[in-house]
């Protein structure tokens, strides 16, 4: 479903502030596949999700999505494939539009420009069908304005709009990082859920080495640009956050630094 091959990317390139941000990463995603990144500070790891999503075209190699060659695609071409949610619940969502607005926006996304779309009965029955399966009543609430909303309200519904026309990749970046820990572990609990009703093949930033462990059915560790660990279902089913950390001493030599990290 998604195939990076040996990408590259160099910011500020023949200046004292050159950064190798990406070095020859190789990815590929089966269909369904739900990958955990975890990695230091600077590690890439914001990088390789803005080079998927076509927020920074790559110096080297080329990402495929479902068969299509999409390198060379700006952001704004490839939204069709892709839903993403930032760990920021104001920047997926419009205050002053009201959720069913919102709503209707995300559901154009990616559909031919222009199209009008009539909020008519069965786009309504819809909209309220996909907001009852977030359990927060917020099918009653089509009409509230969506800067009235909490925090976890918000990003709830930033990953229904990220998620409910079943994008062929999601892309997590840190989504739950800046909720308090009941409102995050909803979105947690949430993400699960719609990841694996839908089957959506997923990528997610965290700095939560439980999480990285908990979630999905495989985990990379990113350091320097690079790739420096990768687990399956079974080998991350065995470890703790204290062995993953282990690990990568282990592996380069160095202590693990990340500044946000939360081992459990
Ligand atoms: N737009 C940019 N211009 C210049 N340098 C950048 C840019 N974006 C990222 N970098 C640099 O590239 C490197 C990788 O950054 P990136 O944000 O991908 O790391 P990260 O793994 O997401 O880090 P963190 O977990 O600390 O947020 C860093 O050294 C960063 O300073």
């Amino acid at each position: 479903m998604l195939r990076v091959n040996q990408i590259s990317k160099t910011f500020n390139q023949g200046t004292v502030n050159e950064k190798q941000a990406l070095i020859s990463i190789d990815l590929h995603l089966y269909k369904g596949d739900f990958v955990t990144v975890i990695g230091s500070n600077g590690a890439g790891k914001s990088t390789l999700m803005n080079a998927i999503a076509g927020v920074y075209q790559v110096d080297r190699g080329s990402i495929a999505i479902d068969g299509e060659d999409v390198t060379r695609l700006n952001e704004s071409q490839r939204a069709k494939y892709i839903g993403r949610v930032f760990q920021d619940p104001m920047a997926g969502t419009a205050p002053t539009m009201t959720i069913e607005e919102n709503l209707a926006m995300a559901y154009k996304r990616g559909k031919k420009r222009g199209l009008r779309l009539a909020l008519n009965k069965n786009l309504r029955d819809f909209f309220r069908t996909s907001l009852e399966s977030l359990e927060l009543n917020l099918e009653n609430r089509l009409e509230t304005k969506v800067g009235l909303l909490s925090g976890g309200e918000r990003q709830a519904l930033s990953l229904l709009m990220a998620t409910f026309t079943q994008p062929k990749i999601l892309l997590l970046d840190e989504h739950t990082a800046a909720l308090d820990p009941k409102r995050a572990r909803l979105i947690t609990h949430l993400t699960e859920k719609i990841v694996k009703q839908d089957h959506l093949t997923t990528l997610m930033i965290t700095h939560n080495m439980d999480q990285a462990l908990k979630l999905g059915n495989r985990l990379i560790m990113m350091h320097q640009g690079e790739i420096v660990l990768e687990l399956n279902e079974l080998q991350k089913a065995k470890m703790t956050p204290a062995d993953l950390i282990h690990a990568f001493e282990e592996l380069k030599g160095e202590k693990f630094v990340d500044d946000r990290i939360a081992l459990g």
